[in-house]
């Protein structure tokens, strides 16, 4: 359907992208003595500070009449409230009510959950030969692995009730990690699958429950619970209804953390940390759902991407956590990002007229500094960086968490001022070069400045504030649908891989031979190296 508004919401946004100075950050500052403050956002527990940009009044303006003309207010309200925004599976999209509100379902799956984890916990639900539960596995991939084992790997802490561990990839190296840390007789398994047909989950599922028959015998597979949409699927793998946990098909995976998916972090931290997660993203969805457009944090930050990837051209972005214990939020929101986002084709069905979703990658700081930083100081496109910062840690070395703080500031500011080639001339000459290596070396040295970032601080991480942060970017991404018009909820590219690979698997297995040449060729290279033992 045409849209005149966002149309010439759109133009005078990009012609506010063609002014020489569109990348300039510094001056913004110079101008302003309170721009830091003036662009910091707070809900709940989330700074988000986006002075670091070059998003300035008049771009917010654009900015905000995009998001008015494209009607994002009104998005949201139908997603939170139940309407089919997926129209391409013909579904809602329920992560929120997941977080447990008022629905009576929902509410009935967490009771279900709570009593399980208490029985596990308590020891009135124990294994085979009747030792408690220590351990549990989780079998899944993609959402039902990604949101649940970078929550368990932050909030982990050895006074937990149980360990937690997560098979995700098919290939077996994985297992055999995984199982020489366990104890079969004291391990409870999770097969967390929403279809339960995924390839990669079924086929670890069976091997990790031969595992549990070999050790334990046919009792073993009491050990098993299934989290799931597919019942009748869980129930013909041989677990019984009491320990299938479901969901309904409205839950995304990449959202499904919230669901029945999320009992390995429930079993490994305790039902309190689980419920205060819930909690945690609940204040933000109440944020999302009431706060004004132009102080709405997770509607800002789409903003400020829409700004980056169509304004200004930046086809990535990174995110830096200063936390090890958030070493696998960038996984998580790889997948949140660039599964929802990475879409060429409007609701429509036509063209997606402009750039959508980037490429999202990342590491904890300061580790990246050492590796990919680089390119984003001095590669030739400037690449925006979420700096996530945490102000208190739980640990006691107060020397350390200083030193991770102080990097993690350093490169937002380097990023920011940058280095001239006159600063670098004059640094050199007091070092003592001569002429012809500062002319030779100075070019090198320079460092442009006016590269964005964004600064989010939590005072500490706890269930909460990483509930409102893991919110904080899902609802950004339904921003970031409706304003560029495409569905972030559906999946379609990953069905392609899915299906060849049942044809490149007979062809391994010798059954038959691949049609395309280039998979027929390496195909047949695998086949001769494994003939040659
Ligand atoms: O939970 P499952 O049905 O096993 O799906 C696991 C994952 O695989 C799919 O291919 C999708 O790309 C993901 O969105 C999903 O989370």
């Amino acid at each position: 359907m045409p849209n005149d508004d966002a149309d010439a919401a759109w133009s005078a946004l990009m012609a506010l992208a063609r002014r020489p100075d569109a990348r300039a950050i510094r001056p913004l500052f110079a101008a302003d003595a309170d721009r830091a403050a003036r662009w910091t956002h707070r809900a709940g527990d989330v700074a988000l500070d986006l002075s670091r940009t070059s998003v300035s009044d008049d771009v917010l303006a654009a900015l905000l009449r995009l998001a008015r003309a494209r009607d994002v207010t009104g998005f949201r309200d139908r997603m939170l409230g139940g309407g089919v925004v997926n129209p391409t599976e013909g579904r809602a999209a329920l992560h929120a009510a997941q977080r447990g509100g008022g629905d009576a379902a929902v509410q009935a799956t967490l009771a279900r959950m709570q009593a399980f984890c208490g029985a596990v916990h308590g020891g009135a639900l124990c294994g085979a030969t009747g030792q408690r539960f220590t351990d549990v596995v989780n079998i899944g991939i993609g959402g039902s692995d990604l949101g649940p084992a970078m929550v368990a790997r932050a909030l982990w802490t050895p006074a937990a009730p149980m360990r937690a561990h997560y098979l995700a990839n098919v290939d077996a190296h994985a297992w055999q990690e995984i199982r020489a840390r366990l104890d079969p007789a004291r391990t409870l398994v999770l097969v967390a699958s929403k279809t339960f047909t995924t390839q990669e989950t079924m086929t670890n599922a069976a091997l990790v429950r031969a595992w549990l028959v070999d050790a334990l015998g046919e009792a073993g597979t009491t050990h098993l619970a299934a989290l799931s949409t597919n019942l009748p699927a869980a129930a013909e793998f041989g677990i019984p209804g009491e320990r299938v946990f479901g969901f309904a098909d409205t839950v995304g995976g990449r959202f499904s953390l919230w669901s029945a998916i999320g009992l390995s972090i429930a079993l490994a931290l305790g039902w309190d940390g689980f419920a205060a997660l819930l909690a945690g993203a609940r204040s933000m969805d109440e944020h999302f759902a009431s706060a004004p457009p132009e102080s709405n944090l997770p509607l800002l930050l789409a903003l400020t991407e829409v700004w980056h990837v169509n304004g200004l051209g930046y086809p990535a972005r990174a995110v830096l956590p200063y936390d090890e214990r958030l070493a696998r939020f960038p996984a998580h929101l790889q997948q949140l990002e660039m599964e929802s986002l990475g879409k060429a084709v409007a609701l429509d069905g036509g063209v997606v007229a402009r750039a959508s979703g980037p490429v999202v990658f990342g590491e904890p700081g300061t580790n990246a500094q050492h590796s990919f930083m680089q390119l984003i100081h001095q590669g030739p496109t400037p690449v925006p960086v979420d700096f996530i910062l945490v102000a208190k840690p739980d640990h006691p070395f107060a020397d350390s968490h200083r030193k991770l703080l102080a990097n993690g500031l350093a490169q937002a500011e380097a990023l920011l001022v940058g280095k001239s080639a006159a600063e670098v001339r004059a640094e050199m000459a007091a070092a003592g070069a001569d002429a012809e290596r500062i002319a030779a070396i100075a070019p090198h040295r320079v460092f442009t400045g006016d590269r964005p970032s964004s600064v989010i601080i939590l005072p500490r991480l706890t269930p909460g504030t990483l509930g409102q942060l893991v919110a904080l970017y899902e609802h950004k991404v339904a921003c970031l649908g409706a304003l560029w018009n495409i569905n972030p909820f559906d999946q379609w590219g990953v069905e392609l891989g899915k299906v060849l690979a049942g044809g490149t698997l007979a062809a391994l297995e010798g059954r038959a031979v691949a049609a395309q040449a280039a998979t027929a060729a390496s195909v047949a290279a695998i086949l001769r190296l494994q003939a040659e033992g």
